[in-house]
């Protein structure tokens, strides 16, 4: 079997590292084209890029087992550890069990208070503003939302902001040196790299102290059962042997980042395709109208169709994950080639969710297509939360949490964009719109 297909315009010495470095989302997009399974260069090593579903599906589900998360992913250890992000094998399988349950239907119904308040909160402080620049808005709710309920702590303004501020920075961080031939960017002391390095320091700070903050605090000063509840109480003497105090705050950085980096971006792009289609906003504002998101029956939420619909379509057009990787551990064919142990292969969801072959009109916002044809579309086509063994394990936490922002803003305000806004995407880690001022008009109650 031969190698996959180059992707064009390799540079001898680093190969396509600066292409992706100066503009990943264009280059994964365009490198598409080559073939579903294509061969980029980072540095004098070859790398693969998937952008088919069937392919994709493959690594993610029947050959899991096949792949480990790969350089990306190192990349972050200096951020996460071994959080359950990172984790492999025995140990992943171990937290992953231990945390699921919070993160199943009944323990979500315990968080959707906290949801319901710090969104009801974010839009009446917009009450007296014409223009509202809506993802640094997004970012505080969903900052606040996950460490409250997963944490049961409230977090104070100035800790949110250095969160907003710095997070970013670690993330595209990230993301950049994954392309890039290994240490030879960060032995470098350049700018870029002493913020990376201040940014983590920082965030691991807050953490610690945030953790310290949540194990001193008594039991009846909590409303449930939260993560660190699971993490530190289990019988089992593996499990609390693995839960030591590094590995905790390890799993606190993980639900700060995986919490904080996601959702911002699902609401953030469902409000400016709502503001582009404004038909389509007065559609789902009779449909949420009078709809109590604050009730402990939220999950009705998701049976709302055009709501749901329309969050669909925008994590499609636009998957907060946008790109990710795997790792081959043993020998292993994909699309006919066979990839080395140790080959990285690299996904762009983005292209996938686009792929022409597979949706009709791919770059159109057309939420009605899941009403009318979903069945239409192969389910391994969308996967903003990934699949298999790895999947989002809080993505049900995020359907509600989207959902419930949506339905407080859209029963408040109608969003407009400026005539002739266009927000282009930005791939800073996760695939987020640059700047988004929208213009509310405060509604009369209905
Ligand atoms: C729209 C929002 C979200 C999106 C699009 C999203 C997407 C993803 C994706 C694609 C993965 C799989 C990564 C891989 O295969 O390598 C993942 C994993 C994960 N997500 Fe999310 N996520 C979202 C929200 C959340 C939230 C709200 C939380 C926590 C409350 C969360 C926690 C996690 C964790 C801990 C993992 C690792 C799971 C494991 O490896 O077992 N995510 N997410």
């Amino acid at each position: 079997m031969s190698k996959p297909p180059l992707v064009p315009f390799a540079t001898p010495g680093i190969g396509h590292a600066l292409h992706i470095w100066q503009n990943p989302l264009k280059f994964f997009s365009a490198a598409a084209r080559t073939a579903p399974l294509s061969r980029i260069k980072i540095g004098w090593k070859d790398a693969c890029l998937v952008s088919n579903h069937e392919l994709l599906y493959q690594i993610l589900v029947p050959d899991a087992k096949k792949y480990d998360k790969g350089i990306q992913y190192e990349r972050a250890r200096a951020m996460l550890g071994n959080g359950v992000l990172l984790a492999e094998g025995d140990f992943h399988f171990r937290q992953r069990r231990l945390m699921q349950p919070m993160f199943n239907k009944p323990s979500v119904n315990d968080y959707i208070n906290a949801m319901h308040t710090y969104s009801t909160a974010m839009v009446d402080s917009w009450a007296d503003r014409d223009v509202v620049e809506l993802y640094p808005e997004f970012y505080r709710l969903a900052t606040q939302v996950v460490i409250d309920t997963l944490f049961s702590t409230k977090m104070s303004h100035q800790d949110v902001e250095l969160v907003r501020r710095q997070m970013p920075i670690v993330i595209a961080g990230i993301e950049k040196r994954g392309a890039l031939p290994p240490k030879l960017f960060d032995t470098i002391p350049t700018r870029e790299n002493r913020a990376f390095y201040a940014a983590i320091s920082d965030l691991r700070r807050l953490g610690d102290r945030l953790v310290d903050e949540r194990l001193g605090m008594s039991r009846g000063s909590r409303s449930h059962t939260d993560l660190m509840d699971v993490l530190t109480e289990t019988d089992d003497a593996v499990t609390r042997r693995d839960n030591d105090r590094a590995q905790i705050l390890n799993e606190f950085l993980t639900f700060l980042t995986a919490g904080s980096e996601t959702t911002p971006s699902a609401i953030a792009w469902s409000c400016y395709l709502l503001g582009r289609h404004p038909e389509i906003q007065e559609q789902v504002r009779d449909e949420v109208a009078g709809f109590d998101s604050g009730s402990s029956d939220v999950t009705a939420i998701l049976k709302l169709p055009l709501l749901q619909a329309v969050v669909k379509e925008a994590l499609r057009l636009y998957p907060p994950v946008w790109a990710l990787g795997r790792r081959t551990i043993q020998p292993t064919v994909l699309g006919g080639y066979a990839l080395p142990t140790g080959t990285q292969v690299f996904y762009s969801v983005y292209s996938v969710q686009r792929d022409r072959d597979v949706y009709d009109a791919p770059n159109e916002f057309r939420p009605q297509r899941w009403i009318d044809d979903a069945k239409k579309y192969p389910r391994t086509a969308f996967l903003p939360f990934g699949a298999g063994i790895r999947n989002c394990i809080g993505e049900h936490f995020a359907w509600i949490e989207i959902s419930i922002a949506i339905v407080n803003i859209l029963q408040r305000y109608e969003l407009s964009l400026q005539p002739g806004q266009t927000v282009p995407p930005a791939a800073m880690g996760a695939l987020v719109p640059g700047n988004l001022p929208m213009r509310l008009r405060r509604l009369v109650s209905r």
